[in-house]
């Protein structure tokens, strides 16, 4: 029997589900429905008349591994292979990653040499860490935060700068507090498979899912992409998606349509928009049988609604400005400050040297990003409905000032606040997911979790879970 399937959010996961759901003949109709004005969530890019573009949200995606080769295959079938923008591994901003501590920037390492010497912040060189890391003897427990399973394994100082500034340059959290389990797989499978980190990475730790190579992805690889982007940005990611859901016929798409309830019929369920489309002032939208693909939270269910409420979020301040000329003291991707340096500062990238091509046109400008917040937000900045855009604009500046010793003001500058934009996956997030899958297995729930809440935050990721997501109720597509 064909099904009718609601996906429920047009972030870039629920886009996803939708397109792998309108490649299967046994769907015989998609509705999505989004809340705002506009599909693609935190993909989210400004494009001004002058050529130049700021990313508010993500603005590099990896090409690497079975999840990579996925997002590039979906690139490759919307077309959009000649607006790709890679950066090798050999360029500048693969190879350059800097942490300010002490009121400095240092250069991460990035080559033997670098491991093999003591290179500041680090006190002594970091092969002596990863050497004793192969000794240690695994650890017992089902879980463990990030700095506590990286403290155990290669030092404290390791754990305090690297391993802190990493879980703030991807989740915007406190390692202190994060899941060694559910935020850094690779690690926790490598001690777990190989007894050690180190020998894990060497000799593998567990197989990859099954991803054949597009044309796009094979190119990838053969010409060692590390990074890439869109030339309009990557929010004509969903932008295409968008308009290959509008052409495909299968799928009905609407924005504006908060979802504000849902509720099961028995063979299906019942899902109370707001009305935004002229038809009275609620509209029940139902289906049997149907299935539904949240990105978000909304279940009367309460075992459900519970386990999901208790998965927590963070919010970031993005700040982009452009200054004339060039202005950085040094060249790579950005910095990272470790919460022991500044708590509410989370990174700046140096968004034109990876992508130059996202300047003003004729012009020669530096446009940065300085993110900020994160797991720190109402510690330092107070209630986020309360703060206002030229304070978080002037700690971004003041930041970039101290930080990169530019004086000069910014000729441009935008402050987005991301309420709630990164799902942070605490100890213990594995043993909820279980849970939850459980609940809808055992109440034959038709029912699918995809979106960047669940099984990893990379943009990579979340469209690798809507694509899953969709094949577990129509199978392989
Ligand atoms: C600042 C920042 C930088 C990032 N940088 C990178 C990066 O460099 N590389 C990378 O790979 N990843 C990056 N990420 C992560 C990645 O962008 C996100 O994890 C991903 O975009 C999340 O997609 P999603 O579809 O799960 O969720 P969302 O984007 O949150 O989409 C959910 C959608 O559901 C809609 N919605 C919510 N409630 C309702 C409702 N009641 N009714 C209807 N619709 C509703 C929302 O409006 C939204 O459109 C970054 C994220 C942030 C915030
Ligand atoms: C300073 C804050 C943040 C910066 N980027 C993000 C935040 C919160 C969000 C983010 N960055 C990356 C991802 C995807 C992870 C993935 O698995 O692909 C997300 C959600 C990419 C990334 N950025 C940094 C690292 C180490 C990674 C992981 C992948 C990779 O190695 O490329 C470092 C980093 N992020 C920021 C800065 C300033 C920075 C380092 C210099 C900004």
């Amino acid at each position: 029997m064909q099904k009718t399937v609601a996906v429920l959010g047009g972030g870039i996961g629920g886009l996803s589900a939708c397109f792998h759901l309108s490649k299967s003949p046994q769907v015989s109709k998609i509705v999505l429905l989004e809340r705002a004005g506009r599909f693609g969530g935190w993909l989210s890019s400004t494009r001004r008349e002058d050529g130049a573009v700021f990313e508010h949200g993500p603005r590099g995606i990896r090409p690497a591994g079975a999840v990579g080769r996925n997002t590039l295959n979906m690139v490759e079938e919307l077309g959009l292979e000649s607006e790709v923008l890679p950066v090798t591994y050999d360029h500048v901003a693969s190879k350059n990653r800097y942490l300010y501590v002490g009121g400095q920037l240092h250069k991460m390492p990035s080559s033997l040499g670098g491991v093999v010497r003591t290179v500041p912040p680090f006190s002594r060189p970091l092969v002596q860490s990863v050497l004793k890391e192969i000794l240690i003897s695994r650890g017992k427990e089902e879980d463990e935060s990030v700095h506590s399973f990286v403290s155990r394994r290669m030092g404290t100082e390791l754990a305090d700068i690297a391993i802190d500034s990493l879980c703030r340059g991807v989740f915007a959290g406190d390692c202190r507090k994060l899941s060694v389990r559910s935020c850094l797989p690779p690690l926790y499978n490598a001690e777990k498979a190989r007894g050690s980190i180190v020998l894990g990475m060497l000799l593998g730790s567990g197989p990859d899912p099954d991803v054949p190579p597009s044309t796009l992805a094979k190119r990838a690889a053969q010409e060692n992409w590390a990074q890439w982007s869109l030339k309009r940005g990557l929010q004509n990611l969903p932008e295409a998606l968008e308009e290959r859901m509008r052409n495909g016929g299968r799928v009905e798409v609407h924005k504006d349509t908060p979802v504000m309830g849902l509720s099961t019929n028995g063979t299906g369920w019942e899902v109370r928009l707001l009305e935004t489309w002229g038809l009275g002032h609620i509209f029940n939208w139902r289906s049997a049988p149907s299935k539904l693909i949240i990105s978000f939270l909304l279940y009367p269910q309460k075992p459900l609604s519970q386990q999901l409420q208790e998965i927590a979020t963070v919010t970031v301040a993005v700040v982009n400005l452009e200054y004339e000329g060039s202005v950085l003291p040094v060249t790579g991707f950005g910095h990272l400050v470790p919460s022991s340096e500044d708590r509410g500062l989370l990174g700046v990238v140096y968004d034109s040297v990876p992508f130059p091509q996202h300047n003003r046109t004729g012009g020669h400008t530096t446009r940065l990003t300085v993110m900020m917040g994160g797991a720190w937000f109402q510690e330092v900045f107070g209630n986020p409905e309360k703060v206002t855009e030229q304070l978080l604009l002037d700690r971004a500046t003041q930041a970039v000032t101290s930080h990169l010793g530019v004086t000069t003001p910014p000729i441009w500058s935008i402050v987005a606040l991301l309420k709630d934009c990164i799902p942070q996956y605490y100890l213990g997030h594995w043993k909820r997911l279980e849970n939850m899958r459980q609940y809808i297995r055992d109440h034959n729930l038709p029912l699918s979790l995809a979106g960047s809440s669940y099984d990893g935050v990379s943009v990579n990721d979340v469209i690798f879970s809507g694509r899953m997501a969709a094949e577990g109720l129509v199978g392989k597509v």
